[in-house]
């Protein structure tokens, strides 16, 4: 029996018409480096809103183990820039209660955690500065930083390599293994470079959800998304690491 952090049980969600995700479900074990791919569409982004619950589905649920708290790198290009605010305020950011927002100060343990933070990601000289001037790579750092100003058991990043070149990324992806060894993570990513050499589980998202075993069989939803999948097309290829395969990951 594996430790689960996350089930996602049959969830239908629908943004008025248009049907994002149907009857999709998929365990997320504890401490897994989750690869989330899939098509423009398919439904990754809302996949990570259902599991943060900022997206209501229309039926099925989500559960996520009592207790465990949940970190949120969305993506680099839906955050706005322009907005006049340092580095560090970003960062404490995600301290803040939404409730008492308005009302709430920073204590000095708040202020002193975010410092440890841009420490650890290496950006504490850029603490004072405003974030429309920061380059791409360093913006995704300050987000990431932000997710995990709280210390979240788990850390979804929705493609966060997308403005990063090679040298950073390998930077930022050595930094989210280590954090591996205490979080799950979770990465929304069509970086077949990620998919080789970091994650250890994969599953395609493609309205439904459907995952690779251990032993190569594949549990679907619907059966004719499976033709469809590039998970089959990378194994058929021989292209895929197969740690990915026969690594940690399966449904029991
Ligand atoms: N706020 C919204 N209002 C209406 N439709 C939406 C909204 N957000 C997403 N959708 C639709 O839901 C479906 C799934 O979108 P989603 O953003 O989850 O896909 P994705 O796999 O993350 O795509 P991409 O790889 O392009 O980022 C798409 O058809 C999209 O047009």
């Amino acid at each position: 029996m594996y430790d689960y952090d996350i089930e996602v049980k049959n969830v239908d969600v629908y943004y008025g018409d248009v049907c994002a995700l149907e009857k999709a479900s998929l365990k997320i074990r504890n401490k897994s480096f989750l690869g989330i791919i899939g098509p423009n569409g398919g439904g990754k982004s809302t996949l990570l809103k259902v599991i943060l619950h900022l997206k209501k589905p229309r039926s099925g649920e989500v559960k996520i183990k009592e207790g465990l708290t949940l970190g949120y790198v969305p993506q680099f290009a839906l955050f706005d820039r322009s907005f006049p605010i340092s580095v560090e305020d970003v960062v404490l950011m995600g301290k803040l209660d939404h409730k008492l927002a308005p009302f709430r100060k920073y204590n000095p343990g708040d202020i002193k955690k975010a410092e440890e933070i841009l420490a650890r990601i290496g950006i504490e000289d850029l603490r004072k500065r405003q974030i429309g001037e920061l380059s791409g790579g360093q913006l995704q750092k300050v987000l990431i930083a932000r997710a995990l100003v709280t210390d979240p058991d788990v850390l979804l990043l929705d493609e966060p390599s997308s403005s990063l070149d090679a040298a950073t990324k390998d930077e930022m992806f050595e930094f989210l293994k280590e954090l591996n060894k205490e979080k799950t993570i979770i990465v929304v990513t069509h970086d077949m470079e990620i998919i080789f050499n970091y994650i250890d589980s994969i599953a395609c998202v493609n309205k439904s959800i459907h995952y690779h075993d251990e032993d190569k069989a594949i549990r679907v939803e619907n059966i004719e998304d499976v033709f469809g999948c590039p998970i089959n097309v990378l194994l058929q290829t021989g292209t895929l690491n197969k740690r990915v395969i026969d690594g940690r990951y399966g449904n029991d």
